[in-house]
């Protein structure tokens, strides 16, 4: 069961209480600052609370009635908008909260001798990178890290939420461990990979919490945008003052504007509703990836999710299982099952990834071979690599290799071998089925076959299809050759494949597409997928994964699941199309103002304006108040939607804009007048 994933109540008690208390401290000059629009918002508030101080009765023929209602809403208006800020950071904290709760003191197994497995025990606190530590069943692993030798299960649930252990392994793209979770059987070596307060957990926190929460370039653009606004509509305003004056002075009728008015003005036509709200649709796009599992570590990412047009997935571990088993070995024309299972078995007595491992098992299973004693022969071990895609032994003078079919070839071919049909046609017919063959040769000779089998992950299929009418296309790209390749890339229902792949490839491929003006998406588990993690727009790494994987991405599915990316879409695109929507919803709703307001403003000064008088309301002062207090309750009302965001359907863009503008353009030119009315007339009942 996934504890994490429920939405919690949007207004949560706790999270209430702790805003409210947050909005004022809010209050503090420096933090508004940050924020330019609702930074005069504040100094409205600041100039109106003195004009009110220092004449109560009303110096300008005003009453001290309205100065003083004008400033109280003003400030209604900054501490709404904090609110709106402190609610968002609030569900983080919360869920940073239960994350904490899951990083405990322990005390870590430091291997002082390699070799006799001798330890030392050491607080996680002064661990380093580099440093080796045993960790067995029952222990809470100390540090985040990749696993150098043995296999265990592993309890995540701390950091994911997910109650199934898992397992982790040395070698293959499993061997990576989090600091915090807990071992259930057996034991394993990790090398630690962070120091203590960097880890993986401490960065989830730091994040969820929005301590590390950049703005990102929108944002900043936006925020700018809604500043120069701002910044003009302060200038129309303060040029107002003598002109009205001067008017007044020619005609000898009807009466200055006053200052308080100025400001109510400022206040009404500036883009208040976004700028309040803008801070908290990026936390509550954040909080919301949080909760499908996914911690992102810039908030860059998570927008540019919105608008990502290719997914690259890797093969191995993302589209399929991905503990790849050795099931059968196919030999060349005479050449017995026996040696070939012997030499495969040579070729992988020192090979720690999952495939090496299952061909040991296999060729013990089916011929009763054993871990010999190669001591004194002196042998050199060939690793595997995802560029040579072959690993093996050098033994006797002898080179064993196994690897992918066309690597063995031309290994075979350069010490003067040959290929032949009956191995090649096992080869196709492995592949066709969507197995993995391994070629197994010894020198110049090709020996026969190993079939690896790997299974397709259930369900993925439907969930491409819905990745492909969200507009996205996937490619699976693999080191593996071209027929497995098609066999699961028809299994899965990716749209195309790249088989054969380099890490090289994969990077050039990327690159390729983001020429191509697309935005990149990768999911991937495996080091030799860091370089294209690093290069994606969004990259999306497997907690599975290992931790050159992980550090390379800029997100992290907890769950490892590789259509998360669905979700992390989901978010990103109703970021986007929240603050649009509010963007649109905010300007209309001041054009509308003006309505209200202008008349009741200057209405003595140029009669002529009484013409725009639409809406009847009842004196110029409570006019004023109504504008002013309508902009207020706006951001209150406004404060669900930009915490959940608007409803995102796979629907074609354009047609997603059309609506959305009908919606909250046409929607915020229209509401203004019914609620400005409203209040107008609540206001009238009060003063008669
Ligand atoms: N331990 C190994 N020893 C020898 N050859 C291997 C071993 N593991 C994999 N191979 C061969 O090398 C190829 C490339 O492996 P690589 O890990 O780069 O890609 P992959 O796992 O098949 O695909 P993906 O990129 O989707 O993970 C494999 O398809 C296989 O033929
Ligand atoms: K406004
Ligand atoms: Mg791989």
């Amino acid at each position: 069961m996934n504890t994490r994933s429920e939405a919690p109540a949007l207004f949560r008690a706790d999270i209430l209480r702790g805003a409210v208390v947050a909005s004022l401290a809010k209050l503090d000059p420096r933090t508004q600052l940050r924020n330019p629009v609702m930074f005069a918002v504040y100094l409205g508030s600041i100039l109106t609370t003195l004009l009110w101080v220092r004449s109560p009765s009303g110096g300008s023929g005003e009453s001290s009635g309205f100065v003083l209602g004008v400033a109280a809403w003003l400030w209604a208006t900054v501490l709404f908008a904090n609110f709106a800020e402190a609610i968002a950071e609030g569900h983080g904290k919360a869920q940073a909260a239960s994350l904490r709760k899951s990083r405990t003191e322990v005390t870590a197994r430091r291997l002082t001798d390699p070799k006799t497995r001798e330890t030392a025990d050491v607080p996680a606190a002064d661990l380093r990178v580099g440093d080796l530590v045993l960790v067995r069943a029952g222990d809470v692993i100390p540090a985040d890290g990749e696993v150098v030798e043995g296999v265990a299960s592993v309890d995540e649930s701390a950091v994911t939420g997910e109650s199934a252990p898992v397992v982790r392994e040395s070698g293959g793209d499993r061997s990576s461990v989090t600091g915090g979770t807990r071992i259930i059987s057996d034991w394993l070596v990790v090398r630690v990979a962070t120091l203590p307060g960097e880890s993986f957990l401490d960065r989830m926190i730091a994040m969820v919490e929005g301590a590390r929460r950049q703005k990102t370039p929108n944002e900043i653009a936006l925020a700018i945008l809604l500043a120069a606004l701002t910044l003009v509509f302060l200038l129309v305003v303060v040029t107002l003052l003598p002109f009205s004056a001067y008017s007044v002075e020619v005609s000898g009728a009807g009466r200055p504007v006053t200052l308080t008015v100025l400001v109510a003005l400022l206040v009404c036509l500036a883009p208040t509703t976004i700028g309040a709200l803008l801070s908290a649709i990026g936390i509550a796009g954040m909080n919301r990836l949080g909760r499908s599992n996914v911690v992102a570590m810039s908030g860059r990412a998570v927008e540019a999710a919105g608008d990502v047009d290719v997914l690259l997935l890797d093969k191995t571990g993302t589209i399929t299982l991905g503990n790849r088993q050795a099931t059968r070995f196919v030999p060349a024309d005479g050449v017995s099952g026996e040696d070939l299972a012997s030499a495969a078995h040579l070729a992988s007595l020192a090979d720690e990834t999952p495939e090496g491992r299952s061909i040991a098992v296999l060729a013990k299973r089916e011929f009763g071979l054993r871990g010999r004693d190669l001591e004194q022969i002196g042998p050199h071990f060939v690793p595997f690599s995802a560029k040579t895609r072959m690993s093996g032994v050098d033994l006797d003078g002898r080179q064993i290799r196994k690897g992918a079919a066309d690597a063995v070839e031309a290994h075979a071919r350069t010490l003067g071998g040959t290929f032949p049909d009956t191995v090649r046609e096992a080869v196709r017919a492995i592949a066709q089925a969507g197995g993995t063959p391994l070629v197994v040769s010894r020198d110049a000779r090709v020996l026969g076959v190993i079939e690896l089998k790997d299974v397709v992950k259930g369900g993925i299929k439907e969930r491409f299809a819905e990745l492909r009418r969200m507009g996205i296309k996937t490619v699976m790209i693999t080191g593996d050759n071209p027929l497995t390749a098609a066999a699961i890339a028809a299994e899965a229902g990716v749209d195309d494949y790249l088989a054969e792949a380099t890490p090289e490839a994969k990077l050039a491929l990327i690159r390729e597409y983001q020429q191509g003006g697309r935005l990149v998406a990768m999911t991937g588990d495996g080091t030799n997928d860091a370089p294209a993690l690093a290069q994606a727009d969004v990259a999306v790494a497997m907690n599975t994964g290992t931790q050159a994987a992980k550090e390379a991405g800029n997100m992290v599915d907890l769950d490892s699941n590789p259509t998360k990316l669905i979700e992390v879409v989901h978010v990103g695109k109703q970021l986007l199309m929240t603050r649009g929507a509010l963007t649109t919803f905010s300007i209309a709703n001041d054009v509308a103002k003006y309505f209200a307001i202008l008349p009741a403003a200057f209405a003595s000064t140029y009669p002529a304006l009484k013409t725009l008088d639409v809406m009847g309301l009842s004196t110029p002062a409570n006019a004023i108040l109504a504008a002013v207090i309508f902009n207020a309750l706006v951001i209150v009302a406004l404060v669900p939607l930009a915490l959940r965001g608007v409803r995102y359907r796979p629907v074609g863009a354009a047609q997603l804009l059309r609506t959305n503008l009908l919606v909250y353009g046409v929607g915020g030119l229209l509401v203004p007048f019914v609620g400005i009315k409203a209040i107008d007339l609540l206001l009238s009942l009060f003063t008669g």
